[in-house]
């Protein structure tokens, strides 16, 4: 498994998080940011500790992806024909303290992503038109189209 250099288009943003002693304010997504494709629809996916979820491809959907609730270990795989990181993975923490990123992910990409903290994990997601079923592919985790074994 080739696991080198962030895949083409992929981009991780570190996010800020103020916080006094009533809480916190945690950024996520602005208008002005530059990997912003415009707003269709904002949810969350919760994983139960230990559960994987995947793999799921959006052909059409971009997608940004934050954790602030627990933490969730991301794989992605670079299948696209064109792409200069064609066949390369990315594995990539995101959680609420040490790793609280935006990962801005474009169409095209294979993922999976497994909660890794003890409590059920919030994974994020706002994408730029709403949720279309018809515009996602999924394969079973044990696929052999892609070579990843998830431990
Ligand atoms: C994503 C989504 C799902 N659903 C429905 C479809 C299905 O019946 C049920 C569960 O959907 P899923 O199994 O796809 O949910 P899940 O496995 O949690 O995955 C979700 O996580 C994010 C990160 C994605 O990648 C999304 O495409 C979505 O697949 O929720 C909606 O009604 N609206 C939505 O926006």
């Amino acid at each position: 498994m080739s696991k080198e250099m962030m895949i083409s288009g992929l981009e991780k943003f570190p996010l800020k998080q103020i916080v006094d002693e009533r809480g916190a304010v945690f950024h996520y997504l602005k208008s002005s940011d530059s990997t912003f494709k415009g707003f269709g629809e904002a949810y969350y996916s919760k994983v139960n500790p230990g559960i994987i979820k995947g793999w799921k491809k959006h052909n059409l959907v971009h997608q940004h992806f934050c954790v602030p609730v627990g933490a969730v270990k991301i794989v992605i795989f670079d299948n696209r024909e064109n792409s200069p990181t064609n066949g390369h993975f990315n594995e990539i923490i995101l959680d609420e303290l040490d790793n609280y990123v935006r990962l801005s992910i474009p169409p095209g990409l294979w993922y999976s992503f497994k909660c890794i903290s003890e409590s059920f994990a919030l994974l994020a997601n706002i994408i730029d038109t709403p949720h279309d079923p018809n515009e996602s592919e999924v394969l079973p985790l044990e696929t052999k189209k892609i070579n990843y074994l998830w431990k």
